[in-house]
Parts: C-alpha cells; structure tokens; sequence
C-alpha cells in the first residue's frame, strides 16, 4: 500500500519535457525492425510497453541496440525475420498485441503469443477475423478472441475491409499485414483514429495512400530505414497539464510535446472547460506536429463529450473524469464504450476510485456523469493495475484535504516510468 500526502499543500510550477509517445514508439520499433538498414530512434519511450515490442523482435532476430533513450536498429527487411524459438511475450500492451499479430500474419512462420493478466482478457477477434480473412491460421480460446494464441502466418491476400470499431490499433495491424499480402489492401474507418502508422509508413517509403477515412496500402519490396525523433507523450503530458489547471497558482511550460491533431482532443476538452494553455514553437518533425504547451491554472466548467472527439482523448478519460470533479457544474462522457476493454474496465475504475474519493459520479452505459465541484477526500483506493488509474490518483491527492492510500503504483512503468520523479519536480510548497 502507497500513501499520498500531497493534501494540498502544493501548486505546479516550472519546466519539463515528458517521455517520448508510446504509439510512435511501438511504430518506430516494428518498422526500424522490418526496413533495409540501421534505424536511430531518438527520445524512445523506454516504458515497460514499448520494451515488449523490442523484445518480441529481438526474438525474431533483430539486434536493437539501447542507450538511455536512443535506439539503434539493424532492420533485417521485410522478409529477414526468423521464426522465434520462444513464445512472444506481449506484456500489458495492447498495441504491441495488435501490431505484432497483424505483422505475424504476414509472415511464413508459426507463432506462440500470450500476455499477462490482462491483456489475457482483453478481444483480439478485432484484429484476428479480417487476419483470417486475409488468410492467416489461428488457434485460440473463444475462436481466437484471447491470448494465448498460436499463429500460422505467410500467403495473405489484401481484403478490403470497413473496420467496425473505432481503432488505430485494429487500422494498424490491418496496414501491417497488408505490407506482406498480395495485392492490396484498404481499410475504412468509421471516424479518424491516431494516424502515426499512416505517417510512418510514408517516411519509410511504403506505397500507402490516405483518401479522407480510407487507406490503401500495397505490398512492399522493401522498406528504407529512417531515423526517427519520437514527441512527447500528450497522453502523459495530459496528467502533469491537468494537475497545472486545478491547483490555483499554478503555471507549467510542457516542451517538445506530440500535437498531431488526431492525438489533440484533450486540449481541446480544456478549452472547453475554460482551461488556459498556449502553444508555442510549432513544427514539423518527421511528419508529426510537435510543439511547447504553456498552462496556467484557471476557473473550469463542465462539458459534454461525445462523438468524433472520443477517440482523440480515448486514453485521457480518466484524467479528465479528475478535471470534471474541480470544474464548475457537469460533464457528460458518452461514447466511450471502448474504455470498458482498455487495461481494466476504465469506466468502472474510474466512478469506483473517484467515488470512494468523495466525487458525485455515475456510470452510464458508455461512459460517466460527473458533478463537479466537490470537495475530494482522502481515502483508501485501487489502481485496478492500470497506468492511467494510478497516475490519475496521483494527481487527485494534489487536491484531496487528507491522505489517499493506493494498492499500488508500480503500474505507471508501462507508459511514463519516471512520472513521479518529473511530477516531484514540478511541486512547489504553496
Ligand atoms: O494505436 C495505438 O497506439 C493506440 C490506440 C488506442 O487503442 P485502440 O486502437 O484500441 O483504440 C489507445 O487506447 C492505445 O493506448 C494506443
Ligand atoms: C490503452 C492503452 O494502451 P494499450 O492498448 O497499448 O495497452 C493505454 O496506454 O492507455
């Protein structure tokens, strides 16, 4: 059991920069690992996540060389892979999962996958029908909706297919088979999800076209190694901006932060809530918006969030639900069903830890409602194991009047391993 006993005695002030973006990291990995050449990967998420990614190719062959946060990878080609001798163990990560078994379908190997607990329980049947329908083998619980799941890969044929949840990771695993499938394959989104596969592709040189929601890719020869600086993580600069908007006083400057716009929907949650933030230093890098968030506390209200906007800030729900608590008034989240197959049913743990804090909120079906303006208090809460939980506990004990005790925090190694070294840095006494 940990014991928070920040009780508001503390605003944020100062400099940081947060650890590169998850999303891209897993990306930089698998196609540093597929191109012809050496890729050097800069300012990599050395997160437990990202390193399972790592660690499945280097199972396949790939000498990925690491120093603090720069990668070098010996990228073996499309088709230098060799069959791993050892299941792949794919973690907590639901992106390394997805990815790999797009990638693995393409491959002319067998394959042993599982995860841990879970990412055992979490639907893989989004990536593994059009897989199948692409061709490749698979044996698994419940049809091959779980891990463990064995795989017999090689010989796809490009489909087209209209993807009928809202998912980068569904989108990705499908363009990463569709590199290795005769002919081609498109895919259709029912709304704009994370588009860093779609970007990174390009720069590697592979023949993939964007036309409004749908993406045609061609297989590839080849792809051409090319050095990639990865962003901050918005998703964990979102905790670090939120704990800056509801201490009075406070002022964070945030430098060098992803803001492609398909990641950027937080942002624009706190302007609606009245937050106060500037950008700065805007620029290009490597076909992803990068640029400095300034933050300076101020009054919030309540807002409604529902539609296109979801998935933009799908990993944020939970350190919004703790803004919505501070704000004046109500927030409504809906259409977020999606949280309930995330690490833990995010919902759930969300309006359970929340609660048990003192906030007025309810479930609903795709989301919460959320009463703010109460008053947090200590108490003794659970993580559920899940990154964004714990973070998002952190940060309410900034404003609770007594202390929060918590199950755990080890969690938060998944995305952001020195989070509370770099939140510690930015408290000062008030
Ligand atoms: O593609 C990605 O890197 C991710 C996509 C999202 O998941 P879904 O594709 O399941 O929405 C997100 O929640 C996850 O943290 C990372
Ligand atoms: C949902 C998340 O990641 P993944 O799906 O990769 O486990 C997350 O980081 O919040």
């Amino acid at each position: 059991m940990e014991a928070l006993m920040y009780k508001r005695k503390y605003l944020i002030k100062g400099e940081l920069q947060v650890p590169g973006d998850k999303s891209i990291s897993h990306r930089a990995v698998i196609l540093g690992s597929i191109a012809n050449g050496r890729t050097e990967i800069v300012n990599f998420l050395d997160s437990e996540d990202c390193m399972r990614t790592v660690e499945a190719f280097r199972l396949m062959g790939v000498s990925i060389q690491k120093n603090d946060n720069v990668l070098i990878i010996d990228g073996k080609g499309l088709h230098g892979l060799v069959e791993p001798t050892m299941p792949l163990y794919f973690g907590n990560s639901g992106t390394t999962a997805r990815l790999m078994l797009g990638l693995l379908s393409g491959l002319p190997f067998s394959t042993l996958v599982y995860g841990d607990k879970s990412l055992t329980k979490r639907p893989m049947e989004r990536v593994i029908k059009p897989l199948q329908q692409m061709g490749v083998q698979t044996i698994g619980r419940k049809e091959s909706n779980y891990l463990p799941l064995a795989l017999r890969g090689g010989s796809l044929t490009g489909i087209t297919y209209n993807i009928p949840v809202k998912s980068a990771q569904v989108k990705s695993a499908l363009l990463l088979a569709g590199l290795l499938a005769n002919g081609k394959t498109t895919v259709i989104e029912q709304g704009q999800t994370r588009n860093h596969s779609e970007n990174m592709l390009k720069a590697f040189g592979a023949s993939i076209e964007v036309e409004d929601n749908m993406i045609t890719i061609d297989s590839s020869m080849s792809l051409k190694a090319t050095d990639v600086y990865i962003p901050g993580d918005i998703s964990s600069a979102a905790f670090l901006m939120a704990a800056a908007a509801i201490i009075p006083g406070s002022n964070l400057v945030i430098k060098n932060v992803g803001l492609n716009e398909t990641r950027t929907g937080f942002l624009d949650v706190l302007t609606n809530m009245g937050g106060l933030y500037t950008l700065s230093n805007i620029r290009d890098s490597g076909g992803e918006t990068i640029g400095d968030i300034s933050i300076t506390y101020n009054e919030l209200t309540g807002t409604v969030i529902s539609g296109e906007i979801v998935p933009r800030l799908i990993d944020e729900i939970p350190i919004i639900a703790l803004l919505a608590t501070q704000a004046k008034g109500k927030t409504i989240i809906k259409d977020a069903s999606e949280l309930r197959v995330k690490e833990t049913d995010r919902i759930q743990a969300v309006v359970d830890v929340l609660t048990k804090l003192g906030a007025n909120i309810v479930e609903t079906k795709d989301g919460m409602e959320i009463v703010g303006g109460t008053n947090l208090t200590g108490g003794t809460v659970s993580s559920y194991d899940d990154h964004r939980i714990a973070m998002m506990i952190v940060i309410a004990s900034l404003v609770t009047t007594d202390i929060v005790k918590v199950d755990e925090l080890q969690s938060i190694a998944i995305s952001y391993p020195r989070f509370m070294q770099d939140l510690e840095s930015v408290l000062r006494n008030m």
